[in-house]
């Protein structure tokens, strides 16, 4: 039975026994107990010192005096399952699971404030505050979250600098997760480059320097042998997202080691505001395998390891243990999505491990279905079908040859065209030039089959106006790599040139969207990676797309999710392609914009899930049964919300 004094916190620290209070996610625990331990850690002075482990019951927690709730979010989950199935975790429907400590949590009120799941600062209502213990903690008033939402704006559009923004909102995340949520959803097209690209790449620059709490699992070179260790101390047990660097290649910026970080965190946060996956289904990691950047090595902030790169067999050893490990711990269904690996990696590790894990690689096939929309979409306004343009990328790596491949699968669907056919439709430039079957020899194994028959070219004007292609994608991760006369050279044999700089962040754009337009005369159908604000030109308001994988990766995910689905198959990808394509509203094509815009992500999200899920379910890879009759809906029902719930 359960004897308290004032108040208890579930947490893995009963059987630890050594953890801190609340420092991060407390309402986990050690994920090989058995399911029967009911784990409680005894907080008799607000700390818990003197944490016991015994055994209890869902009704001896609630008789216990400071019970805030059951998991909100695990409620959010069952809520719309309507308590018959489980979206978010395999036991989450049971009776059994709401008594699991990681479901359940009590706290004192002092606690309760910092504990960044359940805060509500000053939204908790008085009837709250005096059944939690939080009399005296917080001045009187009682506001909402709308009007926290409106403050917290206010401080934020304070700072000038986007990295002070982006510090107050990881600040808001560490203090107040759903209302960082709240203000993430409600204000989304003005945070997500403060999240996400482009402020996020200068976020990893500095990272060190503005590194405070962490965030994230660190797997270093370090933990060799004991992966599973290190992962069983992430508090949180239903997982369903892993988003993974190793930091060697974040956006356009190079090897940014361990500070890779931002990038995880912030595509997870993603994830969680533009795809409705829950936040504590959410696992950022970096591998840290050590570093070629000289400038790090030598930074006295640096947080990594202080090594050049392991590589070879110690490289793939690590990954494989963490690839086991994850499996292992949160078993087939956790979808891992492999983010700004060099692509010396990033293709192998797709190779290897799409056979036996559910894994996705964001940068090859994300930016393929983002871009093929967008070029599906394009159509509308420059006329033909996808086989009677010509595509020329600079840049062949993860992301020239991702998109190039899925562009050549569609055409091939559509035309019945061999592949091999479709692809000679498609022209790469790489830093060497033109690729041309000269070169195959001598080619990385993912631009062989690029190298068609042609004359060794080396520059992109050169190439532009040899290949006279109608389509002009920037993928080479360089800025003002589309020059003057390279956008000119478009505009003179293309009435609409479709011109798409990709590379992040906005420093790296191959233009920017003043010169695309300027340079095209107003003509160009443009789009970036990192968001350029409005251009005026000749009395008209252009306003630039934004290609970027956020549109899918989070409804991807979503989909494969909710379907429990198992594999990735390209179909998936072609099908998210088509899903966000058809979000185009013809207001939007009117605008000259090939995207639909960010505010209605959540919606497109559900769309692109529905897509993904209906095609897993058709390639017989879905294990959620019975499907839902309706996907968009069920899609809706499943996500997150970020509104508080009343603590009973
Ligand atoms: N908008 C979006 O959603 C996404 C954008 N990106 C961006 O795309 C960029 C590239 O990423 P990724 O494909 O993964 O990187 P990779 O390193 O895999 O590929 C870069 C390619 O660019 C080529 N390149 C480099 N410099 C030049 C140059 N001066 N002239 C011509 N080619 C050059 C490289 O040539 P070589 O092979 O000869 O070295 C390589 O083929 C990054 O900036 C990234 O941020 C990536 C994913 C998604
Ligand atoms: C957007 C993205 O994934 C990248 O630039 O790497
Ligand atoms: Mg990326």
């Amino acid at each position: 039975m359960i004897s308290l004094n004032r108040s208890i916190y579930l947490s893995n620290a009963g059987i630890s026994g050594s953890c801190s209070p609340f420092s991060g996610r407390q309402r986990g625990v050690v994920p090989s107990a058995p399911s029967s331990l009911r784990v409680v850690a005894v907080n008799s002075n607000r700390d818990l010192n003197g944490s016991v482990v015994m055994e209890s019951t869902l009704k001896e927690m609630r008789d216990a005096t400071n019970v805030i709730d059951v998991d909100a979010n695990a409620n959010d989950a069952a809520a719309v399952a309507g308590g018959s199935h489980d979206v978010y975790g395999e036991d989450m429907a049971t009776e059994d699971h709401f008594v699991t400590p990681w479901s359940l949590s009590v706290a004192s009120g002092y606690s309760l404030l910092r504990d960044p799941h359940y805060n509500k600062g000053l939204a908790f209502t008085d009837k709250e505050r005096d059944a939690h213990y939080l009399k005296g903690l917080l001045p009187p008033t009682v506001i909402s979250q709308d009007l926290q939402v409106k403050k917290m704006m206010h401080i934020i559009r304070q700072y000038q600098v986007p990295l002070q923004r982006y510090m107050a909102m990881m600040d808001l995340q560490e203090r107040n997760e759903k209302l960082f949520y709240k203000l993430l959803i409600n204000h989304v097209e003005e945070m997500l480059p403060i999240v996400y690209t482009p402020t996020v790449g200068e976020a990893c620059q500095k990272y060190g320097s503005i590194f405070s709490r962490p965030q994230g699992l660190y797997v270093s070179l370090k933990e060799k042998g004991r992966i599973l260790e290190v992962l069983r101390n992430w508090p949180e047990k239903n997982i369903q997202v892993i988003v993974v660097t190793d930091g060697e290649r974040i956006l356009g910026l190079g090897d940014l080691g361990c500070q890779g970080m931002g990038i995880p965190v912030g595509k997870l946060a993603l994830y969680t505001a533009l795809g409705g996956v829950r936040p504590s289904a959410c696992l950022p990691v970096t591998i840290d395998v050590g570093t070629n950047n000289e400038k790090l090595l030598n930074d006295e902030f640096y947080i990594g390891l202080r090594q050049r790169r392991a590589t070879g067999q110690e490289y793939d050893e690590l990954l494989h243990e963490f690839m086991t490990a994850v499996k292992q711990n949160y078993g087939e269904k956790v979808l891992i999505q492999f983010e700004d690996f060099a692509n010396h990696n990033a293709f192998d590790l797709l190779a290897k491990y799409g056979a036996t894990h559910l894994v996705f690689n964001d940068d090859i096939q994300g930016t393929a279905s983002v871009v093929l929309a967008g070029l599906v979409a394009a159509l509308k306004l420059v006329g033909g079908t996808l086989a009677d343009h010509t595509f020329l990328f600079l840049g062949a790596g993860e992301a020239g040859t991702g998109i190039a491949e899925l562009i050549a699968l569609e055409i091939s669907k559509q035309t019945n065209m061999p592949v091999d056919d479709a692809r000679k439709k498609i022209w790469l430039v790489d830093s060497k030039g033109l690729i041309v079957s000269s070169r195959r020899e001598s080619l990385q194994h993912f631009k062989k089959p690029w190298a068609h028959d042609h004359e060794p070219i080396k520059t992109l004007l050169d190439a532009v106006n040899d290949i006279k292609p109608t389509v002009l994608i920037g993928t080479s991760g360089v800025g003002r790599t589309f020059t003057k006369e390279v956008v000119e050279a478009m505009a003179s044999f293309n009435e609409k040139p479709v011109i798409l700089s990709l590379s992040n962040p906005t420093s790296q754009s191959e233009c920017t969207a003043e010169e695309a337009y300027t340079w095209s005369q107003g003509r160009a159908i443009f789009a970036s990676g990192s968001p350029f604000p409005p251009v005026e030109y000749e009395g008209k308001t252009f306003i630039p797309g934004q290609a970027n994988n956020a549109y899918i990766f989070p409804g991807f995910g979503l989909g494969l999710i909710m379907s429990g689905t198992i594999r990735v198959h390209d179909d998936m990808l072609l099908a998210a392609s088509e899903a966000l394509a058809a979000q185009v509203s013809q207001e939007n094509f009117d605008n000259g914009l090939i995207y639909p815009p960010f505010r209605n992500i959540r919606k497109i999200s559900a769309h692109i899930a529905a897509s993904v899920a209906a095609k897993a379910y058709e390639l017989g890879l879905a294990t959620r049964l019975p499907q839902p009759k309706d996907l968009v809906q069920y899609a809706e029902s499943c996500m997150y919300s970020p509104s508080y719930r009343s603590y009973r």
